[in-house]
Order: C-alpha cells, then structure tokens, then sequence
C-alpha cells in the first residue's frame, strides 16, 4: 500500500513536472516572440524617424549647394541661417575651408577655424560622416555632422532623444549597411545586469532592418530574450504561477482520465449511443410444460466494467436522471423485437419491468399503448412488474395499476416478500399475478419458509391471481412447487438464463415443432 502510493505520487510529480516544463517553455517561446515583435515595431520606427532626419541633413546641405554657399559674408551667412531655420532636426549649417569648419549660421564667424576629426564615413554619394563631434563651438556640444563638399550640417542634439528616453530593455543601433560606421548606439542598462549567461545556447532576440533611401540598417540587440528579459522577482513570480497551474491542469487532467473510466460516465455514453440492450427469460407453465411467457431484462456489456447488473447501473442511471431515456429505450426494443412472436401466440406475454420514472411519468402508459398498437398485438400481452422495492406512496402504485389495466395491460407484483409491501398490497392494487421473490423459491426445503410460501399460496389462490415462481435452480425446488401447486408458472436457470432475441425464437420454434409432432 505504502509502495503503491509512493509509485502513485511519484507518477503525478513526474506529470507535474512535466507540464511545468511545457507551460515555462511556452511562455518563454511567448515572451520571446513578444520581444521580437515589440524591436521589431521599435526598429520601424525608429528607422522611419532616422530617414526624415537624414532627408532634412541632406536637403539643408544640397540647398546650401545649390546657393553657392563657400564664404562667411553677411549674404552668404543670411542664406544659411535661413536654411537651417526651416529644418527642426537641422542644428546648424557650417562652411568648412580646408578641413575646418569657418563659419556657422548659429554662431557666425568662429574665432578660430575648427578643424572637423580624421574620423569619418563616405557614403556611396560622396557624403562625409562625423561621430559627435566636439570643440567646433564655443559650447560644450558633441554634434554628428554630414558633410558635402565645403558644407557640413549640424545634427539637432535632441534629434533621438526620445528614442533614447525610452529606456528599452534592449539595445539598438543605426549602423552603415557595411557595419563599420553607427550613428546612435544605445546600451540598455537592463542588457548589462546579467544574472544568467545563455549566450552559449542562443545568440539572442537580434533583429535587423534596412532603410530603402539609405545605407543604413536600424539594429535592436537583446541578449536577455524570453522570460529572463524580466526581473528576478517577476520571473520568480511567474514560475510560482506556472507551478500552480501545472497541479491544476495534472489534477483536472487526472480528474478528467477518471471520469471518463468512471461507471456514471460511461453508462451515459452507453445511454446515448443505445449501448444497452435486450435479454427474454422464458416463463414456463407447470401444467402445460410450455413457455407462456418472457420477462425482458435489459444489460449492459461495458469494454471496462464487463457484464454489468442491472440492478446497479439502473440505480445509477436513476441516480444521473437519465433513468426516463432507460426506462423508454428498454420499453421499445423489448417490444419491437418481441412484436413478431406476440404478433404470432396471441396468449404468449412479455413482461417488462417498470420503476419510479414509469410509475410517476403521466404519459409513460399511453405511450406504450400507442407503441404496442402500432406493432399490432394486444395490449393484454404486456405483463407490467411493479418490483415490491420500490418506494412510491400505495395510492399512487393503486393509480398506475388500475390506469395500466384500463389501458388493457396486466400487471404483475414483482419480488413479492422481499420489500416493502404489506398485505394491504393485495387487496389495494388491482395486479393479475404475483411473482414470489427467488429467496422463497430457493429455500423451499426450509420448513418454516414453506409454511409461510404455502400460505401465500393459499392466500393468493384465494384472491385468484397468478402464481409465479421465479429463480429455480433445481430439480429439488421443482419438485417442491409442483407439489404445492401444479398450476403455476415458473422461471429459473434450471430452465433458462436469459437469452438474446434470436436464440428465444429458435427455442419457440423448436418448442412449436415438437407439439406439432406431438398432436
Ligand atoms: N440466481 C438466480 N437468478 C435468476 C434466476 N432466474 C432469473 N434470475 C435473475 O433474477 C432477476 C429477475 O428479475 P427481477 O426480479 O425483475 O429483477 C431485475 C429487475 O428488478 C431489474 N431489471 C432488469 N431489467 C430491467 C429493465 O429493463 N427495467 C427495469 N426497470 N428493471 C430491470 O434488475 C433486476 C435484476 O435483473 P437481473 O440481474 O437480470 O436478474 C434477473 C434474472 O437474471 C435463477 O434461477 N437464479
């Protein structure tokens, strides 16, 4: 037991376990593609940001060009002033003489010329690139500048300042299409804190995009991708989540997996997919030898269960309210499978069984009168058996009798000394016959149980009904009722168990044969 249950929990750890593990890959897979949509919307952005810049570098400077701009006169300082008026991201525009910038429209003539650094990039159309440049002006500014020819324009300071604000958990960058030259460089601070290393493993969420106007490409870096993109306590807290959630879904699965083999589960598929089906045990008269009659028993063969009694998944049927798709399934098939047999031996009977749901459902009887009708036998056929187990108030079993005899049904009391009947019973519900319970029939050789069957006997035969005896089993019982009473009807293994449909025919005709030879 103690071994069991170690194995047992073992096993709903390991599924735990699992699930953990598929639940944090997914939420890390979804993290990650989060990050790369969310650098990649950022990189769009940014790039549509950095061409509008560059247009307005490049058109401050080829305007510059076009107006001949080479000295620092009034004239020639006007124009440019007015030039870099009209562009925001424009700080200023220069004259450069021999390397060194001369003149700005900003500060006019400088006191000295600043020579502009070695450093830079050519663009394919023969524009020159400085890096935050320093020591041009009288101010402490660091500024890139592009160049064309003896032109240089300033860009505004603030220019990426709101990208930089941002404060993205990533990096980025805008770099030359060659790579070796990059205007912005961004190192987000939360790339830096590192408190688990998985470069080796993957490289990270990079992505790359590429202007069409310029040679440049936006870079976004995240070496922290997925779920350690975020703090520790958050990552923490996220596990803590994922874990709850595993035994959740490994307790819903495992309740699931149960359900589905429990009986009530199974038996409502059997319900609805008419898994159910008809067994006839003959009834035999004692006078004539001859089968007078069948009582039909429905059953359930289940692939987990095997052979299940009726008397248990009738009482679970009951108990999930699906007893009324029972009671109606049982009802028809016994009758249309019996229809041609009853159809053939107008005194030949079938008895079903009935219980709360038939007694209590208003329309229960009429519709098994409609059903009998349109088979084409006679209502007398049909032997109703009201088990004494049941548990309705006497007035209403009183009610059901007399409706189902108006109706041209007999009805029979079932299990007649089993439960909870008195002798009341007999006289307050109008029945045809009485079937005494197996425990008398099989304890016959008892003398006490013999005296009280004998006075049954006596009794009923005075009320004039039907006797039946059913669950004999042997000859020993046999001879004992055929002592007391010959003129009484039987049922039992030691006749016959209770068969399907066909092999009753065959027993019928094969019974019909030998009279027939017999007369
Ligand atoms: N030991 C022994 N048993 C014998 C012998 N001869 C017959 N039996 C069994 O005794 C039961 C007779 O049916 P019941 O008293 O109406 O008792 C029935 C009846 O109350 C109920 N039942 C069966 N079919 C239906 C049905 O279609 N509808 C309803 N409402 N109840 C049903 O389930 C009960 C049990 O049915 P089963 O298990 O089929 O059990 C059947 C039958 O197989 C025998 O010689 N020895």
């Amino acid at each position: 037991m103690y071994l069991q249950m170690k194995t047992w929990s073992f096993r709903n750890f390991g599924i735990v376990f699992i699930i953990f593990l598929l639940l944090i890959l997914s939420v890390h897979l979804l993290a990650i593609k989060d990050q790369r949509d969310k650098q990649n919307e950022f990189s769009k952005e940014l790039l549509a940001h950095a061409e509008t810049v560059s247009t307005q570098l490049l058109n401050a400077t080829d305007e510059a060009q076009k107006d001949n701009i080479n000295s620092c006169d009034e004239n020639s300082l006007d124009t440019i002033r007015k030039i870099t008026h009209k562009y925001l991201y424009v700080y200023d525009l220069g004259v450069v003489e021999n390397d060194a910038i001369v003149c700005t429209a900003n500060w006019g003539r400088l006191p000295y010329p600043a020579t502009l650094p070695m450093d830079f990039y050519r663009t394919n159309s023969g524009f020159l690139l400085y890096s935050m440049v320093s020591n041009i002006f009288p101010a402490a500014l660091e500024l890139d500048i592009t160049r064309k020819n003896n032109v240089a324009a300033f860009t505004a300071y603030f220019a990426f300042q709101t990208f930089l604000d941002r404060n993205e958990r990533f990096s980025f960058s805008i770099e030359t299409v060659t790579d070796n030259h990059a205007f912005i460089y961004y190192q987000s601070p939360a790339q830096s804190v590192s408190w688990i290393d998985l470069s080796f493993v993957y490289d990270g969420v990079n992505t790359k995009l590429c202007s069409n106007i310029y040679g440049y490409c936006v870079h976004t870096f995240n070496h922290r991708f997925g779920l350690f993109y975020y703090n520790k306590s958050f990552v923490l807290f996220v596990f803590l989540i994922i874990f709850m959630f595993s035994f959740i879904i490994s307790y819903a699965f495992r309740s699931y997996v149960y359900n589905k083999n429990s009986m009530e589960y199974r038996l409502r598929k059997a319900i609805f997919n008419e898994k159910l089906y008809m067994e006839y045990q003959p009834i035999i008269s004692l006078k004539t030898s001859k089968i007078v009659g069948v009582e039909s028993l429905v059953r359930w063969n289940d692939e987990v269960y095997g052979r299940v009694s009726p008397e248990l998944f009738i009482s679970i049927a009951e108990k999930i309210n699906l007893y009324k798709y029972v009671a109606y399934q049982t009802a028809t098939s016994s009758i249309e499978e019996m229809a041609s047999v009853l159809k053939n031996r107008e005194n030949f009977f079938l008895s079903i069984n009935v219980s709360t749901y038939e007694i209590t459902e208003e329309n229960f009887l009429s519709d098994l009168k409609k059903k009998v009708t349109a088979e084409g036998f006679y209502a007398h056929q049909i032997k109703i058996e009201i088990t004494e187990k049941i548990e309705v108030p006497l007035s209403m079993l009183s009610d059901f009798s007399n409706r189902a005899r108006h109706h041209g049904f007999r009805v029979s009391l079932d299990d007649f000394g089993t439960g909870v009947s008195n002798l009341v019973w007999l006289t307050e519900i109008n029945f045809d016959s009485i079937k005494i319970d197996r425990i008398f029939t099989q304890s016959l050789n008892d003398e006490l149980k013999k005296c009280m069957v004998l006075s049954i006997m006596n009794l009923v035969s005075g009320l004039n009904k039907q006797l039946i005896f059913e669950g004999v089993e042997n000859v020993d019982e046999l001879d004992l009722i055929r002592a007391c009473c010959d003129d009484t009807y039987v049922q039992g293994w030691y006749f016959f168990k209770s068969m399907p449909m066909l092999d009753l025919i065959k027993i019928l005709n094969v019974e019909s044969a030998d009279t027939a030879a017999y007369e």
